[in-house]
C-alpha cells in the first residue's frame, strides 16, 4: 500500500479539488498525502474528508506546498495561473511529477514552467479528458484535409464561475486547426466580434464564448463553407473526466525523464 505514489492535490477545495480529492481516494494505484489550498481558506487545518462532508481520511489541509510537496511522487494542480508557477518550481524541487490542468496561463507563465521542465516531468493540457483529446486529433485531421474556403469556429460553453476565456480547451482546438492548416494561431485567431466588424476575414479562426449555469464544459468545431457545414462536439456531463485523466497523467509521468508532456503523450494519440 505505501509503495503507491503519493500524490498531493493543490487547491483541495475547489470544484476540481475535491473532485480530484475524490478520485484519488477511490484509486488503488495512488494514495492521497497531502492537499493544499490558499491562505485564508476556511478548510486549512480540516482533515480533508471531513471538510467535504465524509469521514476523516487522515490527510489535513496545509498552505505549506513545500511540506506537502515533500511527500509526493505527484501534485495535481487545477487552481490558477500565479499558483501553478510558484507550484512547478516547487514540485520540480521536489522532483514530483506536476501535472497542470489550470488554464488561462499567459507566455510569461508558460516561459517559467519551462525553466522547471528542465528538472522535473511537467504535464499540462487545458483539457484532461480523453474525447476532448481526440477531437483535437480530429480537428487537426479535419484542418489538414480543408482549404480557407472553409470558415474555422470554435464554440465554447461553460458554467457561470469561469474565469478565464477562451477556454483551454478552445485554444487546444484551435492550435490543433491552425497546425492542420499550416499557421500559427497567433496570426489566425479572431476572439471578439462586437459592433460593424467588417466581413469574416479568410482563414481567420473565430472563438466564442457562452458563460451560464453549471455548464461543465460544452465544445464544437465548426468548419462552414458554401452550402455545407461541419461540426465536431465534445460534451462534458461530469467532472470525473477531467480528475481520471489527470491522476492517469500522474502515473504514467513516474518513469519519464524531465520534460513539457501533454495528455497527447499520456493518451498515446
Ligand atoms: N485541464 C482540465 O481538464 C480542466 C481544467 N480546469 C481548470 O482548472 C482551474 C480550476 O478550476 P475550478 O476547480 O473550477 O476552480 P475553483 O475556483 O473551484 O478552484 C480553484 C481552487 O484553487 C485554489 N487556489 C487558488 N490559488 C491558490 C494558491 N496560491 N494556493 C493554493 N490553492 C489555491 C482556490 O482557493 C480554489 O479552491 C481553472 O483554470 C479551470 O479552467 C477545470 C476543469 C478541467
Ligand atoms: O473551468 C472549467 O470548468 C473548465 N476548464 C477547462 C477549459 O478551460 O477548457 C476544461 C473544461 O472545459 C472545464
Amino acid at each position: 500500500m505505501t509503495d503507491l505514489p503519493g500524490i498531493v492535490i493543490t487547491g483541495a477545495s475547489g470544484r476540481m479539488g475535491q473532485m480530484l480529492v475524490r478520485t484519488v481516494l477511490a484509486s488503488d494505484k495512488a494514495r492521497l498525502v497531502g492537499c493544499v489550498e490558499r491562505a485564508g481558506n476556511a478548510w486549512l487545518g480540516r482533515d480533508i474528508g471531513e471538510a467535504m462532508g465524509g469521514a476523516a481520511v487522515g490527510v489535513s489541509v496545509t498552505d505549506d506546498p513545500l511540506e506537502a510537496f515533500a511527500k509526493a511522487q505527484a501534485v495535481i494542480d487545477f487552481t490558477s495561473p500565479a499558483a501553478t508557477v510558484e507550484f512547478a518550481a516547487l514540485a520540480a524541487q521536489a522532483r514530483a511529477v506536476h501535472v497542470i490542468g489550470t488554464t488561462g496561463l499567459e507566455p510569461a507563465h508558460l516561459e517559467k514552467l519551462d525553466w522547471a521542465a528542465h528538472h522535473a516531468v511537467i504535464v499540462r493540457a487545458g483539457n484532461m479528458s480523453l474525447g476532448v483529446n481526440l477531437l483535437v486529433q480530429l480537428t487537426k485531421k479535419v484542418a489538414e484535409a480543408l482549404d480557407a474556403d472553409w470558415d474555422i469556429e470554435v464554440l465554447e460553453a461553460h458554467h457561470r464561475m469561469k474565469v478565464d476565456a477562451p477556454s483551454g480547451t478552445a485554444l487546444m482546438l484551435g492550435d490543433a486547426a491552425a497546425e492542420g492548416r499550416g499557421v500559427t494561431l497567433d496570426e489566425a485567431k479572431v476572439a471578439a466580434r462586437d459592433g460593424i466588424t467588417g466581413a469574416r476575414e479568410r482563414g481567420s479562426i473565430g472563438f466564442s464564448s457562452i458563460r451560464g449555469g453549471d455548464i461543465v464544459g460544452e465544445h464544437d468545431v465548426i468548419f462552414a463553407t458554401e452550402g455545407e457545414r461541419i461540426v465536431l462536439r465534445h460534451l462534458a456531463t461530469d467532472r470525473t473526466i477531467f480528475a481520471r485523466g489527470a491522476l492517469k497523467a500522474a502515473l504514467w509521468g513516474q518513469d519519464k525523464i524531465p520534460g513539457h508532456y501533454n495528455m497527447i503523450d499520456v493518451l498515446g494519440l
